[in-house]
């Protein structure tokens, strides 16, 4: 992978990927891009009519997803309002110890294949209490608790309303009941211990999570507006009292679909 050179340039690996993306998909600007996160995976087919799936790994930079026979795909999708979207299903975790460089690949890929808008989805445990496995949130903003940054040098980026106000307020009035949330992202793999989650309460966080935020920094700094939505697929260890049966967070994701994907379609048509 191109990115593992240390002397290689992120950006111009970027700007590579986008001209592979265009050449692939005969497509020259996607104006956004949607990363879909566990849970997310249905929304795809819904926003639009889906024209070109592209297998990552033909794409400079991004590579065979670790998981075997999961092959990590770029999708351009035509939405109904005239619109392009580039659906990332091909997301580099930073647990994987690939560097945050390839964390961050998809994201500036996208920007430099024109998107403007970046929406963030994931699956994540929830704090609070009356957050059932299934429901999506939003992300108002972030707590990186992984000691990393995809700035390199003296790149001070500025990260008030990280998570856009504007793309908040949009996806407030296509569902009023959604609640916002701090997403605190963990290096991982393990989860968290009781005694952490209690941590990441204690210091502002509703949501625990192992992605995101580093990509939503990179998104900034490309100059990108964000809108972030974690699935709750489970509650945080130690905040539900009884054992949490992973069948019931399949359960509680597949529930969910319809409504997080119909509830994306909307918020990308606006
Ligand atoms: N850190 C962290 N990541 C997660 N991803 C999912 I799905 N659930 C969790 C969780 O409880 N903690």
């Amino acid at each position: 992978n191109p990115l593992d050179d240390p002397a290689a340039d992120p950006f111009a690996v970027a700007r590579d990927a986008a001209a592979r993306i265009a050449e692939l998909t005969g497509v020259e600007r996607h104006d956004l891009a949607l990363t879909l996160g566990s849970g997310w995976g249905a929304a795809a087919e819904l926003i639009g009519e889906t024209t070109h799936t592209i297998p990552a790994h033909e794409v400079p930079g991004f590579s065979k997803p670790a998981l075997e026979g999961h092959v990590g795909t770029l999708r351009s999708v035509a939405l109904p309002n005239g619109r392009r979207a580039l659906v990332i299903g091909a997301r580099t975790h930073y647990y994987e110890g690939h560097g945050v460089r390839r964390v961050v690949h998809s994201v500036r890929t996208a920007a430099a294949a024109g998107a403007t808008t970046m929406i963030l989805t994931n699956g994540a445990g929830g704090i609070r209490e009356t957050w059932s496995a299934g429901t999506p949130v939003l992300i108002s903003d972030h707590i990186n608790l992984t000691s990393d940054s995809p700035l390199e040098g003296a790149t001070f980026i500025d990260l008030t309303d990280l998570y856009s106000a504007r793309l908040r307020a949009l996806a407030h009035e296509v569902d009023p009941t959604l609640d916002e949330g701090v997403y605190v992202q963990f290096r991982g793999p393990h989860y968290e211990t009781p005694a952490e989650v209690r941590m990441a309460k204690a210091i502002g966080g509703d949501i625990v999570g192992m992605s995101t935020a580093l990509e939503a920094i990179a998104a900034r700094q490309a100059g990108m507006e964000v809108l972030g939505m974690s699935l709750i697929t489970n509650l945080a260890a130690g905040i539900q009292t009884t054992p949490l049966s992973h069948d019931e967070v399949i359960e509680a994701g597949r529930a969910a679909e319809s409504r997080i994907s119909d509830l994306l379609a909307k918020i990308v048509a606006a």
